[in-house]
């Protein structure tokens, strides 16, 4: 039989929203959230997101997790008998699988409190523009403000039972990357009449893509990507606007600062050679996720010692992706993990198909280490997966 949160996770995948219109799954989470008992627990709303508050029964400390909630506008290609109803729309980050366990998590702490207080947090608008720093700045949560947070993202490099992780950086510093190119359109037999933004933003891809090679020390690791380019409107008509968007990673704010600038000077040079106007917009930026480094270790060790968990640690390197969650570790000591969910596809591709049995082993893991930090392991009620 499939397990509540299993369900649960299959219907928010059917409504996958953009960031800041998570209406519908703020409406199915908190539908969930009302069939749970509620003398210990208190709700709020911020913006599409949701903050659940779940009292301990002696408290001393206020822990927190926080779950994602955006979808991505990448029309489905799964072969799952509950896709997207949002055409052109789908989960394909795990945010389906991150909620699902957050209202796993809130299940658990509904029925049988632990000692200290846990704040739950639903995020909205992590893929763009960012809900972390907002929701960070909000009365709602300067409340209920956790003194350490965790969070986890799923991993399809990883089998279900692995957790990798590490302390210090594990997620990179990002910012988008929005260019705009206008020169003169014209015919397509007059082009010695007209300035081709098809040929200028073309070679300031292949300008932009040597900065990283040329430009970075090759020990501080950067990427960048452009991932859409737009550009005319006809086959014989010759472009007058182009429009470039992508994202910069760095492991450093020093590179991000270097490829910024080499970015602008990239500009200046394809403005003056091709005698058209370019425009640079950063749109949002992230913080690198960087994991405490004493609970980070004291998180590991302690899964470590748990052996008939079905939990693998594995400490892992830092990845190029990157996360709004940055925010919340810099205000709150805390750490992220990659949650093994194996899948032949990776994040962001049409055909992820994440494995479901992740979402009972990180309930029921994330659940024993509140409860441990808590000095309540022994109420430990078993998860229904
Ligand atoms: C885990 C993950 O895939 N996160 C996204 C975060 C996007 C940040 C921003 N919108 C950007 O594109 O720079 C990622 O793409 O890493």
């Amino acid at each position: 039989m499939t397990s509540p949160y299993v369900e649960l996770r299959r219907q928010l995948h059917r409504i996958p929203e953009p960031g800041f219109q998570e209406f519908k799954t703020q409406r199915l989470l908190l539908d969930y959230l009302e069939t749970l008992p509620q003398e210990n627990m208190e709700i709020q709303t911020w913006r599409t997101g949701i903050l659940v508050y779940l009292k301990g029964t002696n408290p001393v400390k206020r822990y927190g997790y926080r779950a994602d909630m955006d979808g991505l506008p990448i029309p489905e290609e799964t072969g799952y008998n509950f896709q997207s109803e949002h055409p052109g729309y789908m989960h394909a980050c795990g945010h389906d699988l991150h909620m699902a366990i957050g209202a796993g998590i809130v299940t658990q702490f509904a029925q049988t409190p632990m000692k200290d207080d846990l704040v739950v947090l639903f995020q909205p608008a992590e893929e763009g523009p960012g809900g972390a720093l907002p929701m960070l700045a909000a009365q709602e949560l300067a409340d209920w403000m956790p003194e350490q947070i965790v969070a986890l993202h799923i991993a399809p490099e990883y089998p279900v039972g692995v957790i990798a992780t590490r302390p210090g950086i594990l997620f990179a510093n990002t910012s988008e990357l929005f260019i705009d190119l206008t020169g003169k359109g014209g015919h397509a037999a007059y082009p010695h009449k007209a300035n081709d933004m098809i040929v200028a933003a073309s070679q300031m891809v292949s300008q932009l893509h040597s900065i990283v090679a040329r430009n970075i020390n090759p020990l501080d690791s950067a990427v960048l990507t452009i991932g859409k380019m737009e550009a005319g409107t006809k086959q014989n008509i010759i472009a007058e606007k182009a429009r470039l968007e992508g994202t910069i990673r760095t492991l450093s704010a020093e590179a991000m600062q270097l490829i910024k600038s080499r970015i602008e000077a990239v500009a200046r040079g394809i403005a003056a050679s091709y005698e058209c106007q370019i425009t640079i917009d950063y749109g949002s930026n992230y913080l690198q996720v960087y994991n405490h480094e004493e609970l980070t270790r004291e998180f590991m060790d302690w899964l470590t010692g748990e052996s008939d968990s079905g939990v693998q640690l594995v400490e892992c390197t830092e990845a190029m992706t990157g996360e709004d969650y940055g925010y919340f570790l810099e205000k709150i000591p805390g750490f992220m993990f990659w949650l093994g969910a194996e899948t032949p596809y990776g994040l962001h591709h049409a055909k992820i198909e994440p494995d479901e049995r992740a979402i009972g082993l990180a309930i029921d893991t994330v659940s024993r280490y509140f409860r441990w930090k808590s000095g309540s392991l022994d109420e430990s009620p078993a998860v229904n997966r």
